[in-house]
């Protein structure tokens, strides 16, 4: 696909199926998210890939995190439904802003090249023809579940990319430019 198609008709696609993305379509992906801006060539993303048994994992995980927030324990059927939540697609990328202290660079300007980064994955993904969605939700910010998976002091969750094949068709909706641009002559 021409990146300017890509780039234009976008969507994101919330009802996935199996197959998850392959080694090399997953490679595409990851490359897409290294050529986010980043400002001070600072490199503040990682990512985990959560496939397989781990979303099982990961569900649990989310489920106590629930309970952390919430201090009470969960219900079985709430706790069914979020540790659920991860299956809903055969493979995750959970993007992870890695922050440095830089004399040049803020937090939040190493958060917002992680986001780019997210978003890069997100249209090198639809390019492929994967299905995808960027999810998020209160959860993902409980430090112990930054714990679990593995992430330092400096890091935090930026979004759990959901990838798979897409079980539904979306039109692209219509936005003009001329909504959102405006010309500033000082
Ligand atoms: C930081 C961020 C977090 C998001 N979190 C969620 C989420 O938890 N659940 C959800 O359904 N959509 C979430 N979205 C929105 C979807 O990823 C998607 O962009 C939205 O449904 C619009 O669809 P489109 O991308 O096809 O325009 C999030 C988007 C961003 C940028």
């Amino acid at each position: 696909m021409d990146a300017l198609d890509a780039l234009h008709s976008r969507i994101s696609v919330n009802l996935l199926e199996e197959p998850g993305p392959n080694t090399a379509q997953i490679d595409n992906i990851v490359r897409a998210g290294l050529r986010a801006c980043d400002h001070k060539n600072l490199r503040p993303w990682r990512y985990l890939l959560i496939e397989g048994e781990a979303r099982n994992k990961l569900g649990n995980l989310l489920s106590n995190a629930k309970e952390t927030l919430d201090n009470a324990p969960l219900d079985p059927i709430t706790r069914d439904k979020i540790e659920k939540k991860p299956l809903r697609a055969p493979t995750i990328i959970a993007v992870v802003a890695h922050i440095t202290e830089n004399p040049s660079v803020p937090k939040i300007e190493q958060l917002l090249s992680a986001g780019a980064s997210a978003q890069m994955m997100m249209t090198a993904a639809f390019a492929q023809g994967i299905g995808a969605i960027w999810r998020s939700g209160a959860l993902m910010f409980e430090r112990g579940l930054h714990r679990e998976l593995g992430l330092t002091e400096n890091q935090e969750l930026v979004g759990f990319l959901y990838l798979g094949t897409p079980k539904v068709s979306k039109p692209v909706p219509e936005l003009s430019p001329n909504d959102f641009l405006s010309r500033w002559n000082g």
